[in-house]
């Protein structure tokens, strides 16, 4: 497997034919994809596509059956030996992981601490920051994210949209090279969809670079640099949202996008009138 070419356009991440089985099951069949420093690739498609598999494989919680991931041209997870591949001793494979920032459908927080602590822990005892700079950064960070009265609070007097507000604070203290978002709303009530969504705009714009995979389809339109769709653990296209929206070209998008109107419009056809 060639690594990604160097220089300034090198990627920010670069996968190349990534490959992974579940029993006799292939979900993901061959992925490439680049995503460049500052961009934001939003991952759609149909449920079982393999969107989060692929998110989960890149951030090393899965082990790939074929094929690499790169972060600015390092290879993840595997080192070269005597002319193979072999795993990465773990406690390289937690460092590779901390240049990354994962936010998952769950928020995971610990529930003992509070929301500052959630969100400077790592950053001081894992990621060497000093305690009153990651302090500061979470400050910032929860007056950003709109929860600058919630320091003290603990994660349970919290919604479930703060709670993913928190989590994504909390990758984002780290300073990772790059967020991975694995379906960031789909555990929450639609009424918190919007509020965590907008976070999540918000750093796209301050220039971060990032990987979505989401449902969310007016998101990927309005945020997405790139959107790249999958289906039966491949991808079929890639494209700006204009692209992928107004002129999709393969069957499979096609139809793809035409189930999600369809849906759209029994869903408006059912919302009470105002
Ligand atoms: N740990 C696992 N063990 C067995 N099969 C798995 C595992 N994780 C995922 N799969 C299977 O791999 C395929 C891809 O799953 P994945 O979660 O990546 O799809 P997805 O596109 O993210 O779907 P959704 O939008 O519903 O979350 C699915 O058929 C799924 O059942």
């Amino acid at each position: 497997m060639t690594a990604p070419g160097s220089g300034p356009a090198r990627p920010v991440l670069s996968v190349r034919g990534l490959r992974k089985v579940f029993g006799d099951h292939v979900a993901l069949d061959g992925v490439d994809l680049d995503v460049h420093e500052g961009e934001v690739v939003v991952v759609l498609g149909p449920s079982g596509s393999g969107k989060s598999t692929l998110v989960r494989c890149v951030h090393q919680l899965e082990s790939v059956d074929g094929g690499a991931a790169y972060l600015d041209g390092e290879l993840l997870g595997y080192e070269q030996h005597r002319g193979h591949l072999r795993p990465l001793p773990e406690a390289r494979v937690a460092r590779q992981r901390r240049r990354m920032g994962m936010v998952f459908q769950q928020f995971n927080l610990f529930p003992h601490w509070t929301v500052l602590r959630n969100i400077t822990e790592a950053a001081v005892k894992v990621h060497g920051q000093r305690p009153e700079e990651a302090r500061r950064r979470a400050v910032e960070l929860l007056e950003r994210t709109g929860l600058a009265d919630k320091h003290q609070a603990h994660p349970k007097q919290l919604s479930g949209g703060q709670q993913q507000r928190v989590a994504i604070a909390r990758a984002v203290a780290t300073d990772p090279r790059i967020m991975l978002f694995d379906e960031p709303t789909s555990a929450l009530d639609p009424e918190l969809v919007d509020e965590v969504l907008s976070v999540v705009r918000d750093l796209a714009r301050t220039g971060m670079t990032m990987v979505v995979v989401t449902h969310e389809m007016d998101f990927a339109r309005e945020v997405a640099d790139r959107c790249v769709f999958m289906d039966r653990g491949r991808v079929v296209e890639v494209g700006t949202p204009q692209e992928v929206f107004e002129a999709p070209r393969s069957p499979r998008l096609q139809a793809f996008l035409t189930r999600f109107a369809q849906r759209q419009q029994r869903a408006d056809a059912a919302a009470p009138a105002v």
